[in-house]
């Protein structure tokens, strides 16, 4: 199996006053490539720590993590805007889209970043809306839309740059419980089709069992790693915890 994500020995330890908070505390892991994997903890577990490491926002205090065989933890912070901006897309839990922008623009957007000319940067952005089924949106601004078909926006300009490895923070956290399961069958089912490597973190363990393998944190420390080991991987199957 191919890894996207191998993470070796990683703590981040914080001072406060004259305690150490240990965040991360010695977690060790692969995220295989193509896979859906979900990290799920109380609030205070690590979760956002770990997230923010992977996608190289903050450094760890010890230990690797390779992504795409590029070990992130040595980059300086130019090389990391470089890395972010060819191979991560991020889904955030306030949709993060700019208000001043259509959907079309919203999602288009990342490739300006790239320098991508903007006929193509409008074709591409086009495209994947319509991957989302809003056809008829397109050229709505963020205030037109309800906060399923914001966040719908959301993946597509995560996807929109054709990343290795998309991260979603809390994607559905915004949103009521149907809506919320909508656009994770969306995420899934086009993170799926496009062989993408997607790594979520919530609180939520029912939107979790939509995930190939959910790691569970607690205190720092992955404690337990459950699989899914249905076929089709849709929500509710069976888990096996390894
Ligand atoms: N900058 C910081 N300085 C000091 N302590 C921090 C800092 N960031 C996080 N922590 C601590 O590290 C631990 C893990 O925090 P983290 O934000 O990763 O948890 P989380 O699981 O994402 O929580 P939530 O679901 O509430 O966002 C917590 O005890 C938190 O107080």
């Amino acid at each position: 199996m191919i890894e996207a994500i191998t993470v070796k020995d990683l703590y981040k330890l914080y001072r406060v006053g004259d305690s150490i908070v240990r965040a991360l505390d010695g977690v060790s892991f692969e995220i295989h490539k193509g896979e859906f994997c979900a990290i799920v903890g109380t609030s205070g577990s690590g979760k956002s720590t770990l997230l923010n490491m992977l996608a190289g926002l903050e450094k760890p205090t010890k230990g690797e993590i390779v992504i795409s065989g590029s070990h992130i933890e040595k980059m300086k912070e130019d090389e990391l805007v470089r890395f972010r901006r060819e191979h991560v897309g991020f889904i955030f839990q306030s949709f993060h889209l700019i208000g001043t922008m259509n959907a079309l623009e919203n999602v288009a957007l990342p490739l300006m970043f790239r320098g991508e000319p903007a006929k193509e940067r409008l074709r591409k952005a086009d495209r994947m809306l319509s991957l989302m089924g809003l056809d008829r949106h397109k050229k709505h601004m963020p205030n037109q839309m309800s906060g399923g078909q914001q966040q719908r926006v959301g993946v597509a300009r995560a996807l929109v740059s054709d990343p290795d490895i998309i991260f979603a923070d809390e994607p559905t956290g915004n949103l009521d419980s149907h809506t919320s399961e909508e656009v994770m069958r969306l995420m899934r089912r086009v993170v799926q089709s496009q062989g993408k490597t997607l790594v979520m973190v919530t609180h939520d363990d029912h939107l979790a069992e939509y995930a190939d393998r959910v790691f569970h944190i607690i205190d720092g420390k992955i404690v337990k790693i459950d699989v899914n080991t249905s076929e089709k991987n849709e929500k509710g199957k069976k888990y096996e915890t390894i």
